[in-house]
């Protein structure tokens, strides 16, 4: 495990250019950027991205009171008990395939709110924490929500135009997109096994991931193939880290790569909260880059693919999924 040299370091790009353009080429020199980030390293620090500070305090506020419940009370919001995997997840349920040990993260997960389960659970209702007055969890979060929901599609639209597409190709796609948004708390280092990791090295499986962490709570490290070293990022106030997931990079023909990545706490004594949106698209959406790829996988079935080899998925969602959603 060798860690890098100082130089390496992740790009910080300013998105101010491309969401209020002050003269002819900032637009251009934004998706440039993003391009070259995207290619040598599939993720990067973004600033100027117009999600107010805020709605970053509020969110993060919410989370550290929803993991301050009581257990019982957390674990009768489990995820597991509901058809669309919205609610809470405890320490020790995410356990990959090869790995030791299973993640230290507590986590709770929301998505877009749909009256109705649909589609095997992929779309459907929140479970919102019915102890917590909405004014100090359900309302922030939600705004929260949207926000990132926007930052995401606006970094699908700059990939896409990087890349050389119409944006009229986010209609093929992204029509009902499925955006998933984890909150999640890191126990002390001091709370957690040897060896044990707040999420273990995995790539993010789909689209594109917005990323917030706790201000000064560093833990996020990325792997850098060429240098074969774990890069530590930076958790800086104000700034996101975003990156692509696998279903981008096989998109892409390959040409924006997805990185693994893993969380260690460094905190002895102090949780680290992180909050990741995951904008991917239609449950039945395929590769809309390419339309002669030869993987016709949808979206919904890379999902499922996902949670069966890496994460927990509630049992009575993986048998009311049809047969070819799992054949992919
Ligand atoms: O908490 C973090 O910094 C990263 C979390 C992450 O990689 C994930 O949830 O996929
Ligand atoms: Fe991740």
């Amino acid at each position: 495990m060798g860690s890098t040299e100082e130089e390496i370091k992740l790009p910080l790009i300013d998105l101010s250019g491309y969401i209020n353009p002050q003269k002819p080429g900032d637009k251009e020199r934004v998706i440039a950027e993003i391009k070259d980030a995207c290619t040598n390293f599939g993720f990067f620090q973004l600033k100027g991205h117009g999600v107010p500070l805020s709605l970053q305090k509020g969110l993060l506020k919410s989370i550290d009171t929803l993991f301050a419940l009581p257990d019982e009370e957390k674990m009768a919001l489990s995820y597991l008990k509901n058809p669309s995997r919205r609610g809470y997840e405890k320490s020790g349920m995410s356990l990959r395939e090869g790995d030791a040990l299973p993640d230290s993260k507590e986590a709770y997960y929301i998505g877009r709110e749909d009256p109705v389960t649909e589609h095997y659970g992929f779309y459907g209702p929140n479970v919102w924490p019915h102890q917590i007055p909405d004014d100090q969890f359900r309302d922030p979060v939600w705004e929260y929500y949207q926000a990132t929901y926007h930052l995401g599609e606006l970094i699908w639209e700059i990939l896409l135009l990087a890349l050389g597409h119409p944006l009229t190709i986010m209609e093929q796609f992204a029509k009902r997109p499925m955006v998933q948004m984890k909150m999640i708390r890191y126990p002390p280092l001091a709370a957690t096994l040897p060896g044990q990791f707040g999420v273990g090295a995995h790539n993010d499986f789909g689209g594109v991931t917005v990323l917030l962490q706790e201000p000064g709570k560093h833990g996020l490290e990325v792997w850098i193939e060429d240098k074969q070293a774990w890069l530590p990022v930076q958790a800086l106030e104000d700034v996101y880290v975003i990156n692509c997931g696998d279903m981008i990079m096989n998109w892409s023909g390959k040409r924006f790569k997805s990185a693994k990545h893993r969380v260690i706490n460094k905190a002895d004594n102090e949780a680290r909260l992180s909050c990741a949106t995951f904008f991917h698209g239609d449950v039945n959406a395929t590769n809309p880059l390419n339309p002669d790829d030869p993987d016709r996988s949808t979206v919904g079935q890379l999902l499922i693919k996902r949670f069966k080899s890496q994460f927990s998925l509630p049992k009575d969602a993986i048998s009311k999924v049809a047969p070819e959603q799992l054949t992919a």
